[in-house]
């Protein structure tokens, strides 16, 4: 599903950001990302959702490499990825109901019936009573729900999340990557980046560590087998 060979990524002229990643996160797998502030956790799933091209080494992603990827293939292929961003990004002259069906609109499948599973999953989230609120209006954790229930409800084949708890007490944290668990039963593949270790450890996942722009490998992590030296 997610495949990285030897990535190297620096912005511009800059230093190397992450140095020299491989891994392999396979079909219907669940991966927690760990890693400081700044460690490079962001600008790995940037890659995993096509904005961002390795400066050097291959990217693959439903087995195809991304470097070759002509708009329309990349247009087809963020169809079948669900991102939860930092930031959120959600559309503020949406209404939160609006926003979540986005992602149906996009692929087709608007109508009365998905609509209906847009008001089950907002109502699941917490926000029954603010589904025709504007995301100014509400707080960043509501904020937070609306883009995780937006980023699932089209089922994508990939789920990307960046640090999707940061704004959520506990108990409603448990409860979205629950949210994630079920999505996952069903064949989603899984990779939510987070410095909250404590919450990692409630959920037996393999560990990615980043750490200074590299997969820390003492731990349980996904790093594909280094090569053999010849
Ligand atoms: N667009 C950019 N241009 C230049 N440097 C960048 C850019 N985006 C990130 N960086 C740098 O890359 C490094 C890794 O940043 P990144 O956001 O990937 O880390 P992170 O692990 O996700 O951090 P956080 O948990 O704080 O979000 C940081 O030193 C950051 O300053």
């Amino acid at each position: 599903m997610v495949r990285f060979e030897d990535v190297v990524l620096r912005y511009g002229k800059g230093p190397e950001i992450l140095k020299h990643i491989s891994l392999q996160f396979d079909p219907g797998s669940y991966h927690f990302l760990v890693g400081a502030s700044g460690a490079g956790k962001s600008s790995l799933l940037r890659m995993m959702y096509l904005a961002q091209h390795p400066s050097d080494g291959r990217v693959a992603l439903f087995g195809r490499d991304i470097a070759g990827l002509s708009r329309r293939e990349t247009a087809l292929l963020r169809r079948q990825i669900g991102v939860v961003f930092q930031d959120f990004r959600l559309l503020e002259h949406l209404t939160a109901r609006e926003n979540v069906a986005l992602p149906l609109q996009i692929s087709g499948e608007a109508g009365a019936r998905s609509a209906k599973d847009v008001e089950e999953l907002l109502s699941w989230v917490g926000l029954a009573d603010h589904m025709d609120a504007l995301p100014p209006t509400l707080s960043g954790g509501q904020q937070q729900r609306v883009a995780i229930a937006r980023a699932v409800i089209g089922r994508p084949s990939l789920l990307l999340a960046d640090e999707p708890t940061g704004n959520l007490d506990d108990r409603m944290a448990v409860r979205l990557l629950y949210l994630f668990e079920e999505l996952n039963k069903i064949g989603t593949t899984v990779v939510i980046a987070t410095h909250n270790e404590s919450l990692v450890q409630r959920f037996r996942h393999p560990i990615t560590r980043l750490s200074g722009g590299e997969i820390d490998s003492s731990g349980d992590s996904a790093a594909a087998p280094k090569r053999e030296a010849p």
